[in-house]
């Protein structure tokens, strides 16, 4: 096993957008040396720096912000926390490789099943790759603005790397990474299985981002209306169907928890709502297809979350 790092390690943060910058703003408030990626916000960052307007911590400022257009300007980084969109994959490995320190530990703070792997192929080797599940509530309000509306947990599992045979090197490093998250007074889990925990995430992105984006509306009104709550679970029951034939174990009783914990939340906009809102892209190959051609592959069909992934695609061809 290699010895971790004993200085403070050096924190890059790639894409600084809702994720990215509260993470990256509540990292350097507790005295971590930050370097923060931004694309369209860097002028109004550089002059303004980030704010967080948070209902659990307050009005926070970060003023000012080592922040960078170029990440070949940036300085070598151990560890890496990428909050672009997943849509963007496949661009961004020569960037990390630019920012990385030698054995850089990067995060994909990003929702979506393997997401990691369409990065994995185009990174260095020597790099390790964590999956990051974000269970926050957070969006851009605007440049260098991010509201923080509720939670804020970071659920962190090995998925590749030279650790990738080294059952107590992975458990170090994913520790290593979540006490990184601690010492800035953000919970903080070690996963066991990246994989299975992504299947856990997509009990709750699968039926309420798609359907706010369909239905044009947050969870509030979802809630409280009958026929979008049977719709809501019945999309968990079969995202839950396909994590098994997956081999991924879902207890039943936890669709439920996220259904009862949606409804004591105060109305939500999910990510997705935002980007259709924005005219992005949306992350529909992470979040849809990608758990469905995998439930397929098992010989499992999920025919409501196949609709609703086909009623998207068409919403978000034309959305351009
Ligand atoms: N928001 C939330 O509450 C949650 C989000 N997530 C997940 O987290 C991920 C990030 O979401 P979120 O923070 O909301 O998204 P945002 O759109 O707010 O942020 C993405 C950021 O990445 C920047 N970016 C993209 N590509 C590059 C690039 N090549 N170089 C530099 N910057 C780049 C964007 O810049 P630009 O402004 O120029 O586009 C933007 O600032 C997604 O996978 C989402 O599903 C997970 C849980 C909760
Ligand atoms: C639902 C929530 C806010 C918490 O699980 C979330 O994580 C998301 O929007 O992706």
């Amino acid at each position: 096993m290699t010895a971790l790092s004993s200085r403070s390690p050096r924190i890059g943060i790639i894409g600084t957008g809702a994720i990215g910058g509260y993470y990256g703003l509540m990292l350097a408030r507790a005295g971590f040396d930050v370097h923060f990626l931004l694309r369209s916000e860097y002028a109004a960052v550089s002059q303004h720096g980030l704010h967080v307007n948070s209902t659990v911590h307050g009005q926070l400022h970060l003023h000012p912000v080592q922040a960078y257009a170029c990440a070949a300007d940036m300085p070598p980084c151990d560890w890496l926390l990428v909050g672009t969109k997943s849509t963007g994959n496949v661009d961004l490995a020569p960037t990390i490789a630019q920012v990385a320190a030698p054995n850089a530990k990067v995060v994909l703070l990003q929702n979506g099943l393997d997401v990691e792997d369409s990065l994995r192929e185009h990174l260095p080797a020597s790099l390790h790759l964590l999956g990051g599940l974000c269970y926050i509530g957070v969006h851009r309000s605007a440049p260098g603005v991010v509201e923080h509306q509720a939670l804020g947990r970071v659920n962190l599992g090995y998925h590749s790397g030279t650790a990738a045979n080294d059952e107590a090197q992975q458990k170090a490093i994913v520790e290593e990474g979540a006490g990184l998250f601690h010492r800035a007074g953000i919970e903080s889990q070690a996963m066991a299985n990246v994989h299975q925990a992504r299947w856990h995430k997509l009990v709750w992105n699968v039926p309420y981002n798609g359907l706010s984006v369909l239905l044009g509306t947050g969870t509030k009104a979802m809630m409280a209306d009958e026929s979008s709550r049977e719709l809501i679970q019945a999309l968990m029951a079969e995202v839950v169907q396909g994590a098994h034939a997956c081999g991924h174990d879902i207890p039943a009783s936890y669709a439920g928890q996220m259904f009862t914990m949606t409804e004591t939340m105060d109305d939500y906009l999910p990510s997705m709502y935002h980007d259709h809102e924005h005219k992005r892209p949306l992350e529909l190959a992470a979040i849809y297809a990608r758990p469905l051609a995998a439930a397929r592959a098992a010989g499992c069909e999920l025919p409501r979350m196949q609709a609703l992934y086909q009623a998207l695609s068409f919403i978000d061809r034309h959305n351009g």
